[in-house]
């Protein structure tokens, strides 16, 4: 099994802070909670400090995502890992592990250029989790939801996250014109815990800037989801994809267009796997029913 337990925390940087506040407090309904840059945005959906860090920054983009590991020993074993399948490793300083809310983080880049921080020693906040209308999120053992990257190398990339990092495979799905020569181009989940998966990889283009193509989280009741989709729409944001539910982890969703031209997921009733069952499957469609993308503009990360 691997040394990483969990989905920790992403950190994005935006030019319109406000716009992302808007988006994920009075939108999706998220806490505002605290942290070091004055002009930072800090969202609590559970006892840690903040799991959704938005920094004031001169383009949008993605900074780092952020794996959680239980103790000193595993970062220290995780560190070892990469730096021996040739990757350097960057180990932060006191300061820069206090900003992101952990006792030690260490980073490097996938084989893709996306910033990964792998950390141990969340900082807690104690006090009620106070969302603005009373929902609740899914995390715990389960980490803070999954994230989509984009992978230009993708086999190297899938192999640093299965090999190096020690990720499951949960399935797959084609994707792409189906009649092109040579091997079928997949998405790829993968997974820590008893979330299906913390991690999807998606076949795309090279790209200037490190992006990704979305995070989800969970909420407990699909009432959350139906009200925040309404409170997105009159708040005027895009819904990229409409509600639907998803094949390989049951959860039903839907997309919102973030500033930075990637989606946020929302969603509820995702599976629970069974590491003593489970085997990795290909799923031939993305939802029994809904997520419709046809009315959106392609992701940023798929732009040429
Ligand atoms: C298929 C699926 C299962 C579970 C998920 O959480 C989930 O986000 C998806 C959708 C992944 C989806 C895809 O498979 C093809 C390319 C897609 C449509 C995108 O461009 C963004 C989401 C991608
Ligand atoms: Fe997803």
């Amino acid at each position: 099994m691997t040394d990483i337990h969990s989905l920790g925390y992403l950190r994005v940087q935006s030019t319109d802070v406000p716009r992302w506040r808007e988006l994920v407090v009075d939108g999706l309904g998220m806490a505002e909670g605290t942290g070091s840059a004055p002009d930072g945005l800090y969202l609590r959906v559970d006892e840690r400090r903040s799991r959704l860090q938005v920094l004031p920054g001169a383009e949008d983009r993605a900074l780092a995502v952020g794996w959680e590991v239980r103790d000193h020993y595993a970062l220290a074993r995780v560190q070892e890992a990469v730096e021996k399948a040739g990757t350097a490793v960057e180990v932060l300083t006191d300061a820069q592990s206090r900003e992101r809310d952990a006792e030690a983080v260490i980073a490097f880049d996938d084989p893709a250029g996306t910033r990964l921080e792998v950390f141990f020693g969340p900082v807690l906040d104690h006090s009620p989790v106070v969302t603005p209308f009373g929902g609740r999120w899914v995390t715990g053992g389960q980490g803070l939801g999954h994230v989509v990257l984009p992978a230009t190398a993708f086999d190297e990339a899938y192999t640093f996250y299965t090999d190096t990092l020690g990720f499951l495979p949960r399935g797959a799905i084609r994707v792409g014109d189906p009649s092109a020569p040579g091997p079928a181009a997949r998405v790829r989940f993968l997974g820590v815990n008893q979330r299906h998966h913390s991690l999807a990889l998606c076949p795309a283009p090279p790209t200037d800037k490190p992006g990704l193509v979305h995070l989800m989280t969970e909420v407990d009741t699909l009432d959350a989801v139906g009200q925040a989709l309404d409170r997105l729409g009159k708040l005027g944001f895009t819904i990229s994809s409409t509600l639907g539910r998803h094949t390989n982890d049951k959860m039903v969703s839907f997309y919102v267009r973030a500033p930075g031209g990637w989606d946020l997921e929302f969603g509820t009733e995702g599976m629970l796997v069974d590491e003593n069952s489970y085997s990795a499957e290909e799923i031939t469609a993305d939802s029994y029913w809904g997520h419709d993308w046809s009315a959106s503009e392609p992701l940023a990360a798929f732009a040429p």
